[in-house]
C-alpha cells in the first residue's frame, strides 16, 4: 500500500448515510475506523508523526550511541543494548506499517509478516541477553539464566523451521510466545536480582514492570478485551518500552561509572603500599618515569635518596611485628610531610624507603637527607613504648648541573637511567651501613672509578 492509512475523502449529503466497509486479511488484525473532517484527519496524522518521531527518535539515538560505544569500548553489552533498541524501533516501524508503506510496499502481506516477526525476534533475543549480562544472572540465578538462554535458542529455531516449511502462522505464534515470555522473563530476572541484592535491581524491576503493564494494556486494547481501544491505549506500549529503555540506559551508564571507579581503585591499590599508603615500587616507577624523561631532555638536576632503618629487626624482635609496622607507618608519614611538592616518596621494600627529588642536585639532596635523618630520630616521640632513638642510614646519588664537583659523583643524567641512579644511591647506602650506620653518604667516584668503592661524603 502507498500510505499507512487507507483514507477516503467523501462528501456526505445531509441526512443518514449507510457505509459498508469490506476488509480482507490473511491474519487476525485490529482495524480502527475513524470518521472526521479532512483537516482534523490531517492534523491528527501530523501529531501522530511527531509523537512517533519523538519516541522512536529517543530510542534510535540511544541505540546508535550504544552502537558507537560497542565499536569503541568493545564490550558485548553495548552491542546487545544497541541491537535491542534499534530492533525495537524497527519492529515498531514495521508493526505500525511505516516500514511497509515506505520500503516494502511490494512485499505483500505474507513477506511483510515475516519481516514483522523477524524484527520482533531480533529485539526480544537481544533484549533478553542484554538483561542477562546487565544483571549477571548466571552468578546467582543459574536456572533462570539457562531458561532465558534456551528460550532464545529454541524459539528462533522453531521459527526457522516454520520458515523452511512455509508455516507462517506457526512462526507468528512462536514470535508472540517469545514476546510475552520476554516480559515475564524480564520481571523474573528483576525479581531474582532483587533477591540477590544486586545493585540496580530495583530500578530494573521497576522499568520491566512498567513496560509489562504498558504492553498488557496495548495488547488487551488491540485484542478488544477489557481495555478500550484508543490512541493512548494503542501507543502506550511504545511509551512503556521507551521508558524502560531509558531506565536501562541509566543503569548501563552507572555500571560503566562503577566499573571505571573500580578500575581506578584497583590501579591505585596496585601502585600503593598497603601498610604505609605511600607509593610502592610500581607506583614509584610509574610516577618518576615521565618526570625523569623531562629532566634528562632539559638537562636539569635530579637526585635519589635511599633510607634504610637501622637494626629494624631488633625493633620487631623487641616490640613485636605490629609495633614494627607502626614505626614504618610513622616513617612514611614523616617523609611525606617533609617532602616538597614534586618529590616522590615510596616504600622500596621491607624497612627501606626511597625519595626521588627532581630539580635537586646531589649537594642539595645530601642536605635534605641529613635533615630527614634528624627528623626521623623524632619518630620515636610518636611511639610511646619505644625507649631508644630510631636511626636510619641514607644513601644519596644525583647530578650536579654543569658544575665541576670532583669531590662528589658529578653524574651526567643523560647517560643514566633511574635504575642506575638508584644503584649508585644503594652503593652509598651500603657505605653508610658499613661505616657505623645513622649517617648520610653520597655517591662519589673521586677515589675510584668503579661502583664498588664509593666514598662517604657526609656523615
Ligand atoms: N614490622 C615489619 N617488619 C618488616 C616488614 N618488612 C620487613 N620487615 C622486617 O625488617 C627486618 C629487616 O631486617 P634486616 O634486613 O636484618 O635489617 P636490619 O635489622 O634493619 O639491619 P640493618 O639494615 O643492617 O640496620 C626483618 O626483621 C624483617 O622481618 C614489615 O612490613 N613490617
Amino acid at each position: 500500500m502507498q500510505y499507512r492509512f487507507y483514507g477516503f475523502e467523501h462528501d456526505y449529503s445531509p441526512g443518514i448515510t449507510e457505509i459498508l466497509i469490506r476488509v480482507e486479511s490473511i491474519g487476525p488484525m485490529a482495524l480502527p475506523v475513524r470518521f472526521s473532517e479532512s483537516h482534523a484527519a490531517i492534523s491528527r496524522d501530523i501529531s501522530t508523526g511527531y509523537q512517533y518521531g519523538i519516541l522512536w527518535g529517543i530510542m534510535a539515538a540511544l541505540g546508535l550511541y550504544n552502537l558507537v560505544l560497542f565499536f569503541f569500548v568493545k564490550q558485548k553489552i553495548y552491542g546487545l543494548y544497541a541491537l535491542y533498541l534499534i530492533g525495537f524501533v524497527l519492529n515498531s516501524l514495521s508493526y505500525t506499517g511505516h516500514i511497509h508503506a515506505v520500503y516494502t510496499p511490494d512485499f505483500g502481506p505474507y513477506w511483510q509478516d515475516w519481516v514483522d516477526i523477524t524484527l520482533m525476534l531480533t529485539y526480544s533475543v537481544a533484549g533478553l541477553h542484554f538483561a542477562r549480562q546487565l544483571l549477571d544472572t548466571k552468578q546467582y540465578a543459574p536456572l533462570l539464566d539457562k531458561i532465558v538462554t534456551r528460550t532464545t535458542i529454541v524459539i528462533p529455531a522453531g521459527m526457522l523451521l516454520g520458515f523452511i516449511f512455509n508455516q507462517l502462522a506457526f512462526s507468528v505464534i512462536l514470535a508472540f510466545i517469545l514476546n510475552s515470555g520476554f516480559v515475564v522473563l524480564f520481571v523474573a530476572m528483576g525479581l531474582s536480582a532483587l533477591k540477590a541484592d544486586k545493585p540496580f535491581a530495583v530500578i530494573f524491576l521497576f522499568s520491566s514492570v512498567l513496560a509489562a503493564i504498558c504492553i498488557t494494556i496495548s495488547t488487551l486494547a488491540v485484542g478488544g478485551f477489557l481495555v478500550p481501544y484508543n490512541d493512548v491505549t494503542f501507543k502506550v506500549i511504545e511509551v512503556g518500552v521507551a521508558l524502560e529503555a531509558i531506565l536501562l540506559a541509566v543503569i548501563l551508564a552507572r555500571q560503566f561509572r562503577m566499573a571505571q571507579l573500580d578500575k581506578i581503585i584497583a590501579e591505585r591499590f596496585a601502585r600503593t603500599d598497603s601498610l604505609t599508603q605511600v607509593n610502592n615500587r610500581l607506583g614509584f616507577n610509574q610516577v618518576t618515569l615521565p618526570i625523569w624523561t623531562n629532566i634528562v631532555r632539559e638537562s636539569r638536576d635530579a637526585s635519589i635518596v635511599l633510607i634504610d632503618v637501622d637494626d629494624f629487626k631488633n625493633i620487631n624482635d623487641s616490640f613485636g611485628h605490629a609495633y614494627g609496622d607502626e614505626v614504618l607507618v610513622s616513617i612514611a608519614k614523616c617523609l611525606k610531610e617533609a617532602a616538597r611538592k614534586g618529590d616522590v616518596v615510596a616504600r622500596w621494600g621491607g624497612e627501606e624507603f626511597i625519595l626521588f627529588l627532581p630539580e635537586t642536585t646531589q649537594h642539595q639532596a645530601l642536605v635534605q637527607a641529613e635533615r630527614l635523618r634528624k627528623a626521623l630520630q623524632n619518630v620515636k616521640l610518636e611511639i610511646k613504648q619505644m625507649h631508644s632513638h630510631l636511626t636510619v642510614s641514607v644513601g644519596v646519588a644525583g647530578s650536579e648541573g654543569n658544575q665541576e664537583s670532583p669531590e662528589i659523583g658529578n653524574l651526567n643524567l643523560v647517560a643514566l637511567t633511574t635504575e642506575k641512579l638508584i644503584n649508585y644511591a644503594d652503593i652509598a647506602l651500603y657505605t653508610a651501613k658499613h661505616t657505623g650506620k645513622n649517617k648520610v653518604c653520597g655517591w662519589t667516584q673521586q677515589k675510584s672509578q668503579t661502583l664498588s668503592e664509593p666514598h662517604t661524603l657526609l656523615t
